[in-house]
Order: structure tokens, then sequence, then C-alpha cells
């Protein structure tokens, strides 16, 4: 029998990616996705992801997941993080290539957080992922975020220079993702 995955996301590119990884395991997943408007709180990206499932899971009365994608600056102390995607809104790819101006390092983090939540009141469970990178100029198809000035360890590529197979075999996202579906498994074995 597959699991039942409902995945609270307004993000298409999110969903596409997510869609695409589950989908080398045949079967064991019934993903649905639904948009809502959720408060993000202040904090670590753990405390914005374990915050941000609570609210889904109680607006829900049910079992669900949510994604939480933050990009932490070596030079900034970690920052912007979670607040990456006022950034990107307010400054676009040359302003977060101009807040390292000045500064010798520009790797960065990309870091994804899965929260799952059984259901109302129940504690989420976080599961996280985490590739390392450097901040570029813009290259590659403007299609998903920051993809374009993400240049990926020693690849010599941006993540948006890569197709979707490549980006999601060692994404932020592949590697949270992965760890909960081994956790989702393990729950349906026992059962
Ligand atoms: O509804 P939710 O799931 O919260 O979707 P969101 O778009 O609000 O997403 P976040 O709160 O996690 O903010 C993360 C920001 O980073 C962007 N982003 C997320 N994953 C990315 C990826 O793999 N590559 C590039 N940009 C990404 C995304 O478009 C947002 O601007
Ligand atoms: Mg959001």
């Amino acid at each position: 029998m597959s699991t039942k995955l409902l995945f609270i996301t307004g993000n298409a590119g999110k969903l596409r990616e997510v869609k695409s990884i589950l989908a080398s395991s045949a079967g064991a997943f019934d993903l649905s996705s639904q948009d809502l408007d959720l408060p993000e709180i202040q904090g670590t990206t753990r405390e914005v992801a374990a915050a941000k499932v609570k609210a889904a899971a109680e607006a829900i009365g049910g079992p669900c997941i949510t994604e939480d994608t933050a990009l932490a600056f070596s030079a900034l102390g970690g920052l912007p993080g979670p607040y990456i995607k006022a950034f990107m809104g307010n400054l676009g790819h040359e302003g977060l290539n101009k807040m390292l101006v000045g500064f010798e390092d520009k790797s960065a983090t990309a870091i994804c957080t899965f929260a799952y939540s059984a259901g109302s009141g129940s504690e989420p469970i976080l599961f996280e992922g985490k590739t390392e990178g450097k901040i570029v100029p813009a290259r590659g198809p403007k299609n998903f975020g920051w993809d374009p000035i993400f240049e990926v360890g020693e690849t010599g590529r941006t993540y948006a220079e890569m197709d979707g197979e490549e980006k999601n075999k060692l994404s932020h996202r592949y590697k949270a993702l992965d760890l909960l579906r081994s956790y989702l498994l393990e729950q349906s074995e026992q059962k």
C-alpha cells in the first residue's frame, strides 16, 4: 500500500523536484499538495521549519509535510539563511552577489529542512539536507529562485546549469527528502 503524503507548499519548483525525486520509489508514495499561506516565524532554520509544519497540521487537521529552504552565506554568519526568500525577492541575483562584495569568502550552504507532522498537536520531526557551494554571478536558466547564482561544490556549475536529474542527485532537497523517505518507509513497514 502506498503512503499518503500531503505536501503543504506554494512553491511550484519545490513540488516539481519532490515529485521527480520520489518517482524513483515507484508507487510507494501517493503525493498530493496544497497551497496554504502559513506564517513563517523568525528563528533558526529548525525553529522556522517546526513552527511551519505545526501550523500546517493544525490547519489541515491531519498528517502533512512542509519544507523550508535556507541559503546561508559563510561570510555573513549564516544569513540570509531562512530569510532568503525576502532577500531574493528584494535584491535579486545581482543584489545577493553585491552583499558579498568586500568579502573574499563567497562560500554558502543550501539547507533544506523537511518537517513531518503526524497530525495536529503531534511533535514535528525534522529531516535536514545540506549542499555546499559558492555565490557567483548568475549563470544558466532563471527558472527557479537562486539556482543561477549557486555554484555547487567542485562541479564548476550552478544548479541552474544542471539538468533536473543531476541537481536532484546532489541537492540539499534530495538529501533531506531521502531521509524523510527512509523514515516513512520504516514507519509503514512497522504497521
Ligand atoms: O510555500 P513554501 O513551501 O514555504 O515555499 P516558499 O517559496 O515560500 O519557500 P521558502 O519559504 O522555503 O523560501 C525559500 C526561498 O528559496 C527559493 N528556493 C527554494 N528552493 C530552491 C532551490 O532548490 N533552488 C533555488 N531557489 C530555491 C524559493 O523560491 C524561496 O524564494
Ligand atoms: Mg514560504
